[in-house]
Protein backbone atom coordinates (compact mmCIF):
# COMPACT_ATOMS: atom_id res chain seq x y z
CA UNK A 1 0.00 0.00 0.00
CA UNK A 2 1.25 3.63 -0.82
CA UNK A 3 2.46 5.67 2.30
CA UNK A 4 -0.65 7.50 3.21
CA UNK A 5 -0.16 11.67 3.63
CA UNK A 6 -1.08 12.94 6.59
CA UNK A 7 -2.97 16.61 6.82
CA UNK A 8 -2.74 18.74 9.74
CA UNK A 9 -5.40 20.95 9.77
CA UNK A 10 -4.06 23.99 11.26
CA UNK A 11 -7.40 25.81 12.83
CA UNK A 12 -6.40 28.66 14.97
CA UNK A 13 -7.38 31.87 14.28
CA UNK A 14 -3.79 33.09 15.38
CA UNK A 15 -1.37 34.06 12.77
CA UNK A 16 1.39 33.69 14.66
CA UNK A 17 -0.25 30.50 16.53
CA UNK A 18 -0.95 28.69 13.47
CA UNK A 19 2.78 29.31 12.18
CA UNK A 20 4.23 27.95 15.49
CA UNK A 21 2.38 25.18 15.55
CA UNK A 22 2.89 24.01 11.89
CA UNK A 23 6.82 24.53 12.84
CA UNK A 24 6.42 22.27 15.95
CA UNK A 25 4.33 19.48 13.63
CA UNK A 26 6.41 19.41 10.50
CA UNK A 27 8.60 16.44 10.76
CA UNK A 28 5.60 14.34 11.27
CA UNK A 29 3.01 15.31 8.59
CA UNK A 30 3.30 15.91 4.87
CA UNK A 31 0.32 18.74 4.29
CA UNK A 32 -0.43 21.64 5.98
CA UNK A 33 -4.14 23.03 5.99
CA UNK A 34 -5.09 26.41 6.55
CA UNK A 35 -8.11 25.42 7.92
CA UNK A 36 -11.28 27.80 7.10
CA UNK A 37 -11.82 29.97 9.70
CA UNK A 38 -8.16 30.56 9.44
CA UNK A 39 -8.28 31.33 5.79
CA UNK A 40 -11.21 33.55 6.25
CA UNK A 41 -9.01 35.12 9.21
CA UNK A 42 -5.72 35.52 7.74
CA UNK A 43 -6.38 35.62 4.27
CA UNK A 44 -3.59 35.05 1.35
CA UNK A 45 -0.43 36.46 3.19
CA UNK A 46 -0.93 32.97 5.63
CA UNK A 47 -0.72 31.31 2.11
CA UNK A 48 2.52 33.33 1.33
CA UNK A 49 4.45 32.66 4.55
CA UNK A 50 3.35 28.84 4.73
CA UNK A 51 4.99 28.67 1.07
CA UNK A 52 7.76 30.40 1.69
CA UNK A 53 8.50 28.56 5.32
CA UNK A 54 7.93 25.12 4.17
CA UNK A 55 8.46 25.15 0.43
CA UNK A 56 8.74 20.96 0.43
CA UNK A 57 5.51 20.63 2.19
CA UNK A 58 2.17 20.15 0.09
CA UNK A 59 0.29 23.35 1.50
CA UNK A 60 -3.66 23.16 1.32
CA UNK A 61 -5.92 25.97 1.56
CA UNK A 62 -9.66 24.33 2.72
CA UNK A 63 -11.64 27.59 0.94
CA UNK A 64 -14.62 25.34 0.64
CA UNK A 65 -15.73 27.10 -2.31
CA UNK A 66 -19.42 27.62 -2.84
CA UNK A 67 -19.35 29.92 -5.98
CA UNK A 68 -16.93 31.83 -8.23
CA UNK A 69 -14.60 28.67 -8.12
CA UNK A 70 -12.27 29.89 -10.84
CA UNK A 71 -12.27 33.50 -9.94
CA UNK A 72 -11.58 32.94 -5.90
CA UNK A 73 -9.33 29.53 -6.03
CA UNK A 74 -6.85 31.51 -8.75
CA UNK A 75 -5.66 33.76 -6.85
CA UNK A 76 -4.32 31.22 -3.91
CA UNK A 77 -3.03 28.64 -6.39
CA UNK A 78 -1.17 31.93 -7.65
CA UNK A 79 -0.15 32.65 -4.29
CA UNK A 80 1.41 28.88 -3.66
CA UNK A 81 -1.72 26.77 -2.96
CA UNK A 82 -0.76 23.01 -4.11
CA UNK A 83 -4.86 22.09 -3.44
CA UNK A 84 -7.93 23.83 -3.10
CA UNK A 85 -11.30 22.42 -1.63
CA UNK A 86 -14.63 23.05 -3.61
CA UNK A 87 -17.80 21.88 -1.79
CA UNK A 88 -19.42 19.50 -3.72
CA UNK A 89 -23.03 20.89 -3.12
CA UNK A 90 -21.62 24.37 -4.96
CA UNK A 91 -22.56 22.60 -8.18
CA UNK A 92 -20.79 21.34 -11.12
CA UNK A 93 -19.73 24.64 -12.83
CA UNK A 94 -18.19 26.30 -9.27
CA UNK A 95 -16.36 22.81 -9.56
CA UNK A 96 -15.25 23.29 -13.36
CA UNK A 97 -13.75 26.64 -12.27
CA UNK A 98 -12.08 25.61 -9.89
CA UNK A 99 -10.14 22.89 -11.57
CA UNK A 100 -9.40 25.23 -14.33
CA UNK A 101 -7.61 27.63 -11.93
CA UNK A 102 -6.39 24.36 -10.82
CA UNK A 103 -4.55 23.30 -13.86
CA UNK A 104 -3.45 26.53 -14.47
CA UNK A 105 -1.12 26.70 -12.21
CA UNK A 106 -0.04 22.79 -11.96
CA UNK A 107 -2.12 22.51 -8.69
CA UNK A 108 -4.83 20.07 -7.72
CA UNK A 109 -8.60 20.06 -6.65
CA UNK A 110 -9.89 18.65 -3.90
CA UNK A 111 -14.38 18.18 -3.73
CA UNK A 112 -15.62 18.41 0.05
CA UNK A 113 -18.46 16.28 0.17
CA UNK A 114 -19.96 18.08 3.50
CA UNK A 115 -23.70 17.58 3.69
CA UNK A 116 -23.92 16.58 -0.09
CA UNK A 117 -27.01 14.32 -0.54
CA UNK A 118 -25.92 11.79 -2.87
CA UNK A 119 -21.86 11.98 -2.57
CA UNK A 120 -21.61 8.38 -5.11
CA UNK A 121 -22.62 10.92 -8.04
CA UNK A 122 -21.24 14.16 -6.61
CA UNK A 123 -17.85 12.26 -6.12
CA UNK A 124 -18.16 10.70 -9.67
CA UNK A 125 -18.92 13.55 -11.29
CA UNK A 126 -16.17 15.42 -9.97
CA UNK A 127 -13.79 12.95 -11.32
CA UNK A 128 -14.72 12.82 -14.40
CA UNK A 129 -14.36 16.76 -14.44
CA UNK A 130 -11.29 16.46 -13.39
CA UNK A 131 -10.84 16.29 -9.64
CA UNK A 132 -7.52 14.65 -8.09
CA UNK A 133 -9.32 14.60 -4.08
CA UNK A 134 -12.42 13.35 -3.44
CA UNK A 135 -12.60 14.99 0.46
CA UNK A 136 -15.09 12.84 3.21
CA UNK A 137 -15.73 15.23 5.69
CA UNK A 138 -17.50 15.28 9.28
CA UNK A 139 -17.33 18.73 10.03
CA UNK A 140 -16.49 19.90 13.51
CA UNK A 141 -20.38 21.13 13.60
CA UNK A 142 -21.58 17.66 12.49
CA UNK A 143 -19.20 15.74 15.38
CA UNK A 144 -20.49 18.09 17.87
CA UNK A 145 -24.12 16.12 17.10
CA UNK A 146 -22.49 12.62 17.22
CA UNK A 147 -21.83 11.63 13.46
CA UNK A 148 -18.54 10.20 12.43
CA UNK A 149 -17.03 9.93 9.02
CA UNK A 150 -16.62 6.14 8.75
CA UNK A 151 -19.23 4.70 6.57
CA UNK A 152 -19.38 7.49 3.93
CA UNK A 153 -15.50 6.43 3.67
CA UNK A 154 -16.35 2.89 3.41
CA UNK A 155 -19.04 3.77 0.97
CA UNK A 156 -16.90 6.14 -1.43
CA UNK A 157 -13.79 3.71 -1.55
CA UNK A 158 -16.00 1.03 -2.49
CA UNK A 159 -16.43 2.82 -5.63
CA UNK A 160 -12.97 2.58 -6.82
CA UNK A 161 -12.93 5.44 -8.79
CA UNK A 162 -8.83 5.62 -9.33
CA UNK A 163 -8.60 9.14 -7.36
CA UNK A 164 -7.19 9.84 -3.79
CA UNK A 165 -9.36 9.95 -1.29
CA UNK A 166 -9.23 12.43 1.96
CA UNK A 167 -10.72 11.43 5.11
CA UNK A 168 -11.37 14.08 7.94
CA UNK A 169 -13.79 14.51 10.78
CA UNK A 170 -11.87 13.65 14.33
CA UNK A 171 -9.97 11.24 13.80
CA UNK A 172 -7.41 10.56 16.41
CA UNK A 173 -5.05 8.16 17.30
CA UNK A 174 -7.95 5.13 18.25
CA UNK A 175 -9.26 5.68 14.16
CA UNK A 176 -6.21 5.44 12.64
CA UNK A 177 -6.19 2.35 11.84
CA UNK A 178 -9.68 1.66 10.64
CA UNK A 179 -9.13 4.80 8.02
CA UNK A 180 -6.14 3.74 6.64
CA UNK A 181 -6.99 0.11 6.17
CA UNK A 182 -10.88 1.39 4.74
CA UNK A 183 -8.81 2.83 2.06
CA UNK A 184 -8.02 6.60 2.57
CA UNK A 185 -5.35 8.45 1.20
CA UNK A 186 -4.91 11.70 3.00
CA UNK A 187 -5.88 11.31 6.83
CA UNK A 188 -6.63 14.97 7.76
CA UNK A 189 -6.43 16.00 11.68
CA UNK A 190 -6.87 19.12 13.14
CA UNK A 191 -7.78 18.39 17.63
CA UNK A 192 -6.08 15.31 18.46
CA UNK A 193 -2.54 17.32 17.66
CA UNK A 194 -3.63 21.11 18.05
CA UNK A 195 -5.56 20.01 20.91
CA UNK A 196 -2.65 17.42 22.79
CA UNK A 197 -0.58 18.63 25.45
CA UNK A 198 2.44 18.30 23.06
CA UNK A 199 1.00 18.54 19.92
CA UNK A 200 4.71 17.26 18.36
CA UNK A 201 4.23 14.07 20.40
CA UNK A 202 1.02 13.52 19.02
CA UNK A 203 2.22 13.93 15.77
CA UNK A 204 4.81 11.90 15.92
CA UNK A 205 2.25 9.15 17.41
CA UNK A 206 -0.06 9.78 14.54
CA UNK A 207 2.69 9.36 11.99
CA UNK A 208 3.67 6.28 13.46
CA UNK A 209 0.44 4.83 13.53
CA UNK A 210 -0.41 5.29 10.12
CA UNK A 211 3.03 4.18 8.54
CA UNK A 212 2.15 0.69 10.92
CA UNK A 213 -1.32 0.52 9.33
CA UNK A 214 -0.17 0.78 5.95
CA UNK A 215 2.29 -1.95 5.92
O1 LIG B 1 -12.23 21.14 7.96
C1 LIG B 1 -12.43 21.14 9.16
C2 LIG B 1 -13.69 21.65 9.75
O2 LIG B 1 -14.58 22.03 8.73
C3 LIG B 1 -11.39 20.58 10.08
O3 LIG B 1 -10.16 21.17 9.76
C4 LIG B 1 -11.31 19.07 9.91
O4 LIG B 1 -12.54 18.53 10.37
C5 LIG B 1 -10.17 18.45 10.70
O5 LIG B 1 -10.25 18.78 12.06
P1 LIG B 1 -10.66 17.69 13.19
O6 LIG B 1 -9.64 16.58 13.11
O7 LIG B 1 -10.55 18.48 14.48
O8 LIG B 1 -12.04 17.22 12.85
Amino acid sequence: MARPLIQMALDSLDFNQTVALADQVAPYVDIFEIGTPCIKYNGINLVKELRQRFPDKLLLVDLKTMDAGEYEAGAFYAAGADICTVLGVSGLATIAGVIKAAKQHGAETQIDLINVADKADCARESVKLGAQIVGIHTGLDAQAAGHTPFTDLNDIARLGLGVRISVAGGIKQATVQQVVEAGANIIVVGAAIYGAPSPAEAAREIRELVDAAAV
